[in-house]
């Protein structure tokens, strides 16, 4: 199937991809193509070619999206048909960090069908909360290819770094593929490594920057370092949702402290950012957390907390960089001291469990020695250490 609009090919059709990414290139004018591994979800976008998005507000609204497909990720006969397509423009993905060198094949596959049709340049894009995303991806990616075929990427294929904000939690709909959003949203490309494609136009809801390791960390230390203390601090005080945290004050007050603290330190970093306007922007992501009508549950936020306790991620970026510039970090290392103690009981998270694990095996210290990298006897060690023993009497309770 060819089509003379532009066309998007998107790797993820979960709660972004649907509800954010695809929806955005979809609204653009694009022919968007969905790439998943989940075969009902697949099935749906080539029944129905579209779905609803319901915008969570106070007063709810439903956007209708149009114009989609989906194909099977690990087909790559069909991923090749796919890449046959002659207007394709830009790759976009949101299936997680940790799964970005598996979609590394189709996606390399794609590249050379395109270097064996001589087709010109295009963007790849990995929509994802970490901070080099698209930089790992193309590593990956180019693992995959040989001599010739690497060239070809250098020459035709943008791989710019970009941050996604938009909080889409799972949703019951009547159909499989309905998503529910809420209505903010933001998507920051890099400017600067951004290929001029052949259709070269101004995708309306992405926006641009030549700063963009900037907004990166502005996301990444702020909304994304907020939810996870909100998330850790919740589930030590039984609360399920993002919602229900957020609405006790001693939560309130340690989350705000945190991103004052992060604020002040990315204030002092980075000259495009200043202190009234970043104080306006946490006030608007501490009211986005309070949004009654997302269901957001405080596992879901908390996912995975070794990969959001790694070294430059939401908890101990902004610690760093409070360090590097001398700045006050209790609210930070409080959250960071949360994030150790959560152990979700239907044992899904498996990366849960290996935390705890862990700290059983090797003992709070050297986990936390390992996971920070600093010395023993570190201010912020003890300060760590202690807040540890004080919330595992809060969770207790
Ligand atoms: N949900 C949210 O509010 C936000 C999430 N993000 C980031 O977006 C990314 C996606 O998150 P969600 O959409 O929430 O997760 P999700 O779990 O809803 O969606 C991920 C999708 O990727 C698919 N997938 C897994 N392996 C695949 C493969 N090999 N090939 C193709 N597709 C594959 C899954 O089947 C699933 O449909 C993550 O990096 C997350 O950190 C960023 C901003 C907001
Ligand atoms: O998707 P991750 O990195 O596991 O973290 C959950 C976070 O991502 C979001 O889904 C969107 O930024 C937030 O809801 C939350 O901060």
């Amino acid at each position: 199937m060819t089509t003379n609009k532009p066309v998007a090919v998107h790797f993820g059709a979960g709660n972004i991809g649907r509800g954010f990414i695809g929806a955005v290139l979809s609204q653009a004018d694009f022919h968007v193509v969905f790439a998943d591994v989940q075969e009902d979800i697949i099935n749906a976008l080539n029944k129905e070619h579209g779905y609803d998005i319901h915008l969570m507000d106070n007063e709810s609204r439903t956007e209708r999206i149009e114009d989609v497909r989906g194909v099977l990720s690990t087909n790559l006969e069909e991923i090749k048909k796919v890449a046959k397509e002659p207007n394709i423009s830009i790759i976009t993905t949101a299936v997680g960090a940790n799964v970005l060198p598996k979609i590394a094949k189709p996606i390399a596959q794609i590249i050379k069908t395109r270097m064996a049709d001589n087709r010109g340049p295009i963007n790849i894009i990995a929509c994802e909360n970490e901070q080099h995303a698209t930089t790992i991806l193309q590593e990956a990616v180019e693992k995959e290819l040989n001599e010739e075929e690497q060239k070809y990427m250098r020459d035709n294929i943008g791989f710019p770094v970009c941050t996604v904000d938009r909080i889409v939690p799972p949703f019951e709909g009547k159909s499989v593929l309905e998503v529910g959003v809420e209505p903010f949203y933001e998507w920051t490309v890099d400017v600067n490594s951004l290929k001029r494609t052949d259709e070269d136009v101004k995708i309306k809801g992405m926006d641009t920057t030549d700063n963009l390791e900037a907004y990166v960390q502005r996301k990444l230390f702020t909304l994304n370092c907020g939810h996870a203390v909100t998330a850790y601090l919740g589930f030590l005080t039984h609360k399920s949702t993002i919602l229900d945290a957020i609405k006790t004050p001693f939560i309130h007050s340690t989350v705000s402290k945190a991103l004052n603290e992060s604020g002040a330190a990315l204030v002092k970093k980075y000259s495009v950012f200043n202190e009234s306007d970043h104080s306006k922007y946490i006030e608007q992501i501490l009211r986005r957390f309070a949004n009654p009508q997302l269901h957001d549950e405080v596992t879901r936020v908390g996912r995975e907390p070794l990969r959001k306790l790694k070294q430059g991620d939401r908890l101990l970026g902004p610690i760093e960089m409070c360090r590097e510039l001398d700045l006050p970090r209790d609210g930070l290392l409080t959250g960071v001291a949360a994030a150790l103690l959560f152990s979700p009981e239907d044992g899904d998270d498996e990366e849960a469990k290996e935390l705890q694990e862990k700290i059983s095996q090797k003992g709070l210290k050297d986990v936390i020695l390992e996971l920070t990298g600093w010395k023993d006897g570190d201010e912020d060690l003890d300060a760590i250490l202690k807040q540890h023993e004080k919330l595992k009497g809060t969770s207790t309770n």
